[in-house]
């Protein structure tokens, strides 16, 4: 579907979206009303400051946690009361979700369990080899699509701390997601590092949603398309980096002050 040319145009299609969404925790509000649409081959940030809300929504948006409100829907079917482990199936994963990097196996061995989760090769061990080939045939592809080519037969655990990152993402990718959640990539990383990974996600979603939450704003305002700006639970602003940056009630809510 990613190859359609009419998807490439510069609407693309809505792949995951929330409207009204809300979530209660014993009588408080930590998210409300907050509408959402994210777009195939789009980068969408979600930014706010401390305890806005971001985690509670994405954890809405995988269902780790059940709404209080609102509706969601995934590829045009309503998953609001579908279970976390089907929506991985239907093509949504987050980064933690499956993204056990083994530090004693090599890149290439990472990459290669990760595919064998969602097609249950390891219990098939009478599949012929040519089973195995392709799935070494996926893995270079992904190794490759992430920049580890040159990594693919270090241990994980010998690997910096950016390419541990980019490793996990590439698991993650081992299911064929069309929208992929990001929850602060960035974090712990040196300038170098967040470079690097600033552009495998901008890579990775050429053909792909990502949703991330991110506090780092030079990253948000380099990589990302659209942003979505939350404030106690609210949506206060939207739009691309430069327009949500300029609004007032953005740059209260995260300086005290409109100056
Ligand atoms: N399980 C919970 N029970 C009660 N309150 C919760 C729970 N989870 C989150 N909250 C509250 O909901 C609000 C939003 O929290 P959330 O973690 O989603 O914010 P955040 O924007 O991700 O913050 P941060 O940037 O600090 O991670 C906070 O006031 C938090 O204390």
């Amino acid at each position: 579907m990613s190859n359609d040319p009419v998807h490439q145009q510069d609407e693309p299609r809505v792949v995951l979206s929330a409207r009204g969404l809300g979530k209660d925790f014993f009588g408080f509000t930590a998210v409300n009303n907050v509408d959402l649409d994210v777009h195939h081959a789009r980068i969408h940030a979600l930014i706010g400051p401390n305890g806005a809300g971001k985690t509670t929504v994405f954890n809405l948006l995988t269902k780790f946690l059940q709404p209080t409100r609102g509706k969601i829907t995934l590829l045009g079917t309503d998953i609001t009361n579908t279970k976390p482990d089907k929506i991985a199936r239907m093509g949504m994963v987050r980064s933690f979700q499956i993204s056990a990097v083994f530090p004693h196996l090599t890149v290439l061995e990472n990459v290669r369990v990760a595919l064998q989760r969602p097609n249950e090769l390891a219990v098939q061990f009478w599949l012929p080899l040519s089973s195995l080939d392709r799935l070494n045939g996926r893995a270079e592809v992904l190794i490759d699509e992430l920049g580890l080519t040159p990594y693919r037969n270090t241990r994980a655990a010998d690997l910096s701390y950016g390419r541990k990152r980019v490793l996990e993402i590439a698991t993650t990718l081992a299911l064929d997601p069309e929208v992929l959640l990001l929850d602060e990539p960035m974090a712990g990383m040196g300038q170098e590092d967040v470079r690097m990974v600033a552009d495998i996600i901008r890579e990775v979603a050429r053909h792909r949603a990502v949703l991330m939450v991110e506090h780092n704003l030079s990253v948000v305002a380099d990589i990302c398309h659209h942003v979505t700006v939350l404030q106690r639970g609210e949506i206060i602003a939207e739009g691309d980096y430069a327009t949500v940056s300029q609004d007032p009630r953005v740059r209260t809510a995260y300086m005290g002050t409109e100056d």
